[in-house]
């Protein structure tokens, strides 16, 4: 089988000597939704850098769709795997936010209608068609998250990652988030995100992979997050929707299947 991302026996000493990854292996099939859990410092940023070779792997490999990541084909990376940073600031540059999102598809060489029209298309995706001519810099930080998502957008990658997801962003726009996302994932796009938010993770993941001190502890669905021996372990907590019942045999996934649950019961209730 071949997975959109393999990892195989990593490891990362920053120049300072922090070891930030020890012997980490993951493997992420094509059109997965994965989130990576754990607590700060654990490793999370610094794995996901490897992804699109904002880091190179000092020892063990990474492979995208086959392909081992290195410095000589690491532009072909980047347009496979569009990274979006936690904080905006690290990749937005220009002067305008259309010229921003424009530079990606300018760099692979496209025509400029082509450049022009996937900016448009971006921009109207993440809802930003207003702010094309405002300077990233003067804008708020989720309007600066929204521009550094159309910018990774409009490179058309297979696989999107995206460090510390929901950071700065009110409700409603994390909804239109994943609304951008659940989009994605019909195009069968692999979708990778690194979170603090358990509630999230629980929900969306169609694979979690918890981290601690560097290393991978556990990958599994979202039931991983019912073990509370591993969740106190790691400094998470349990979703919200499986501690409510986690006394009850009851297994509801989301917030709607516990409403469901909890009309039945009601229902049964009234009947008795
Ligand atoms: N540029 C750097 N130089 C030295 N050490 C670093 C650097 N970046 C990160 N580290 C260290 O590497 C380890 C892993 O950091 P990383 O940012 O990958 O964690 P994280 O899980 O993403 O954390 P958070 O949830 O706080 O974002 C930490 O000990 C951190 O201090």
């Amino acid at each position: 089988m071949q997975y959109a991302a393999e990892i195989k026996g990593i490891s990362y000493c920053y120049p300072d000597s922090t070891k930030a990854l020890h012997q980490v292996s993951l493997s992420i099939p094509e059109g997965a939704k994965v989130a990576i859990l754990g607590a700060n410092g654990c490793g999370k940023s610094t794995l996901l850098y490897h992804l699109n070779g904002l880091l190179l792997a000092q020892t063990g490999n990474v492979k995208i769709f086959g392909s081992e990541v290195n410095e000589e084909n690491i532009q072909q990376i980047r347009e496979k795997v569009g990274f979006v940073f936690a904080n905006p600031d690290s990749q937005l540059f220009a002067t305008s936010v259309r010229e921003d999102i424009a530079f990606g598809p300018r760099n692979q060489r496209l025509n400029e209608e082509e450049v022009q029209m996937r900016a448009n298309k971006a921009m109207e995706q993440v809802g930003i068609k207003n702010l094309a001519e405002r300077p990233p810099q003067n804008l708020s930080l989720g309007q600066k998250k929204r521009v550094a998502i159309a910018g990774v957008l409009a490179m058309h990658p297979d696989i999107l990652v995206f460090d510390e997801i929901t950071v700065g962003l009110d409700p409603a726009s994390k909804r239109e988030l994943f609304e951008i996302l659940a989009n994605l994932e019909q195009q069968g796009k692999t979708l990778i995100i690194s979170t603090h938010d358990v509630d999230l993770a629980f929900q969306w993941a169609s694979e979690i992979v918890v981290m601690a001190d560097g290393k991978i502890c556990a990958t599994g669905s979202g039931d991983l997050l019912r073990d509370k021996e591993l969740v106190a372990r790691t400094a998470l907590e349990t979703p919200q929707v499986a501690e409510i019942f986690s006394e009850t045999s009851y297994r509801p996934k989301s917030v709607t299947e516990a409403k469901q649950i909890v009309n039945r019961l009601d229902e049964k209730a009234s009947i008795l």
